[in-house]
């Protein structure tokens, strides 16, 4: 399956989300096209009314050759969404898209030559903009974003007649736009051992997302140590030796409710002894405590610095998307207790609160070096802007 489709299938309960208000919302007091309506259709990002009366007259005409319409000759060739992409690790790097099938055109849609359903077209005015918002808010984007995104996608385009399709184009622009700067893969240094902290709230997917990243970057040929530093939970140690195994990785554990520090400090004394390229560590998620934590990290911090004082090189923020607007409080929380230095956002296919993605990002315009969703292995992709708009507003690829 090509990726597109992937990320649109794994993250459906947000873009179905979307699809379907949209379309509520279009149907509430939207008609369908009529000769009179299309006058009214000229969003720019469509045909305006001129040039659809001008190209629908020379079909009457069988001898003549149809003009190309002007937007198409103009438009550049497609870049293959791959080429796009940025990858944390060659892994993430997926198949190239299956070619998407032929969609009928605006003017083919309105001279009735394929089968789909008419389009209905609804006026976009104060209304129509507050139910968007509502719409927005409804999949965790926050107020301040839900309303920045419809203000732009308004822009100039007030009293205008648009489709469900057309607005979930209009949207995904803005969204992209959004989240365009944070977008930046988990950056590699030159210096070894990399010591990546990786911190998180108990069950946001540290655990998982640090299997993931050393499988991946094993698998691109980097020498990866673990340290399994929630020394506290048992089951994580396990589950991370899972992931070791699988990887071939070796995971540093220590006896349970033994000292994180003292841990990171083997660990960083085997990484450097083993000529690793990236050491990894997990940290405890206790937020109930939050001055332990606080204590926890920061000596984790001062004892690996004594090895290294550039260390850590990058503090890695997991946060799960299914708790919403909870996850805006814990980057406050955990840029108050460590060194923030970029985000996972996880489980995106399991909810239908993906637009928090585009709060955070809107909010504290933090690195989102990549996206869980799923369990496996390769569900741990890099972040590309257009894809995830396009994804999550249900968009078929461009
Ligand atoms: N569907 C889905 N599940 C995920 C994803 N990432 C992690 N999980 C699951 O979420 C659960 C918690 O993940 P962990 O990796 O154990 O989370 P943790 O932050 O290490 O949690 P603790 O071990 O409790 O500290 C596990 O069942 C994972 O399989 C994802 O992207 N999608």
């Amino acid at each position: 399956m090509a990726f597109f489709q992937k990320l649109k299938s794994k993250m459906f309960k947000s873009s179905s989300k979307i699809d379907e208000g949209l379309e509520a919302i279009v149907e509430d007091g939207g008609a369908t096209d009529t000769p009179e309506t299309v006058d009214e259709v000229p969003v720019d990002q469509v045909m305006d009314a001129p040039q659809a009366a001008a190209q629908a007259l020379p079909e009457a005409v069988d001898d003549e050759p149809a003009p190309m319409p002007a937007d198409e000759e103009d438009t550049p060739a497609p870049v293959p969404l791959r080429e796009t992409m940025t990858p944390v690790a060659p892994d993430l790097v997926p198949a190239p898209p299956e070619p998407a099938p032929a969609k009928p055109g605006l003017m083919g849609r309105l001279m009735g030559r394929s089968a789909a359903a008419p389009v209905v077209r609804r006026v976009l005015d104060d209304e129509m903009l507050e139910q968007l918002e509502e719409l927005l808010i409804s999949t965790d984007m926050g107020v301040d974003t839900a309303l920045r995104v419809t203000a732009n996608m308004a822009e100039g385009r007030f009293g205008k007649r648009l489709s469900v399709d057309e607005i979930k184009r209009l949207m995904a622009t803005e969204v992209a736009r959004i989240m365009d700067p944070i977008a930046k893969p988990l950056p590699i240094y030159a210096k070894t051992p990399q010591v990546v902290l990786v911190v998180g709230v108990n069950g946001s997917g540290k655990t998982t997302t640090i299997g993931k990243l050393a499988s991946q970057f094993k698998a691109a040929g980097k020498n990866v140590v673990i340290a399994a530093g929630d020394t506290f939970r048992a089951a994580a140690v396990e589950q991370l030796q899972v992931w070791g195994d699988r990887a071939d990785v070796p995971v540093l554990t220590a006896g349970q409710g033994s000292d994180p520090a003292s841990l990171a400090f083997d660990a960083m004394t085997q990484a450097e002894r083993d000529g690793a390229d990236l050491l990894l560590i997990d940290t405890a998620g206790r937020l109930q405590n939050r001055g332990d934590l606080m204590e926890e990290l920061a000596k984790i911090v001062r004892v690996i610095r004594k090895k290294d004082p550039s260390a850590p090189h990058n503090t890695l923020l997991v946060l799960d998307a299914t708790t919403g607007q909870n996850a805006l409080n814990q980057v406050k929380v955990f840029q108050e207790i460590s060194d923030v230095s970029g985000l996972v956002m996880t489980k995106l296919d399991g909810t239908a609160k993906g637009g928090v993605l585009v709060a955070l990002a809107d909010k504290f315009g933090l690195p989102i070096h990549a996206i869980g969703v799923g369990e496996q292995i390769d569900d741990l992709q890099p972040f590309d802007p257009q894809e995830f708009a396009d994804a999550l507003m249900g968009l078929d690829p461009q």
